[in-house]
């Protein structure tokens, strides 16, 4: 059974429709990328799957049980972790408020997240745990948001532009944390503009168009195509 299928997925702004029947799918503890130009649908496809904005039409199934719809904090007790765009920590909680903040035991979890857990992962946290989210830099903003989003101790995590203007040291950070989670077992969907540590990270890529998935296949099949990189995404 597949964790995540979203199937023939429709959404619009108003009268302006942007996603066109969006398929795609995770299994269990895979890691899977949505690439394409900007405006092509990728964060668009994120906000309907998690319930910030309902689909026009179309399913989106968990585990084979039916979240078309349902709202983002169903989805989300679901086993759905978000890392949204532009990280949107709580700015005035300290490092701890806000990773206690979404901290819910999951039934049936056997390793659940934890402060201890997280800290480990990200030992700046750690050191910052009374500072105020507004004072972190965007490094560790953003290791905060990755943090928040496991103490939901979530079955599959997504990650929209994770890496986005943050300096290359902090982001080879984070990279190296996405591949600790992948071993850990976790699945992802990873939205970013980094081709080369995607390529090394991921499962399968979707490459979206105009709201609707054009070409899907292997890191491989991907690196044996680089004109599919070219016209699709502009690398
Ligand atoms: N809140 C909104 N209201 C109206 N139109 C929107 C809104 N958010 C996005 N759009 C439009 O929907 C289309 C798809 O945007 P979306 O953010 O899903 O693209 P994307 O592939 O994630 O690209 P990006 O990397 O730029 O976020 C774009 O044309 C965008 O202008």
């Amino acid at each position: 059974m597949k964790l995540l299928e979203v199937r023939a997925l429709e959404s619009a702004y108003g009268a302006s429709q942007v996603l066109f029947g969006m398929d795609f799918d995770v299994e269990a503890g895979e890691v899977v990328t949505l690439l394409g130009r900007n405006g092509m649908g990728k964060s668009t496809t994120i906000k309907t799957l998690t319930g910030l904005m309902a689909p026009r039409s179309g399913a989106v199934r968990l585990g084979g049980i039916d979240m078309t719809g349902r709202p983002a904090h169903q989805v989300a007790r679901a086993g759905v972790g978000l890392v949204p765009e532009g990280r949107r920590v709580f700015p005035n909680l300290s490092v701890r408020e806000n990773l206690m903040a979404t901290a819910a035991n999951r039934a049936g979890g056997t390793q659940p997240w934890t402060l201890a857990r997280v800290y480990a992962m990200f030992p700046r946290l750690a050191d910052r745990e009374r500072n105020l989210a507004c004072n972190l830099s965007g490094g560790e903003q953003q290791m905060l948001a990755i943090g928040r989003a496991l103490m939901t101790n979530p079955r599959l995590l997504i990650l929209d532009e994770a890496t986005e203007g943050l300096a290359p040291l902090v982001r080879g950070e984070i990279w190296q944390c996405l591949g600790e989670l992948k071993a850990s077992g976790l699945a992802l969907v990873v939205i970013d503009k980094n081709i080369g540590p995607l390529l090394r990270l991921a499962d399968r890529h979707f490459i979206v168009a105009k709201g609707r998935v054009e070409w899907s296949g292997t890191s491989a099949q991907l690196k044996a195509q680089p004109e599919l990189l070219h016209t699709y995404v502009g690398v």
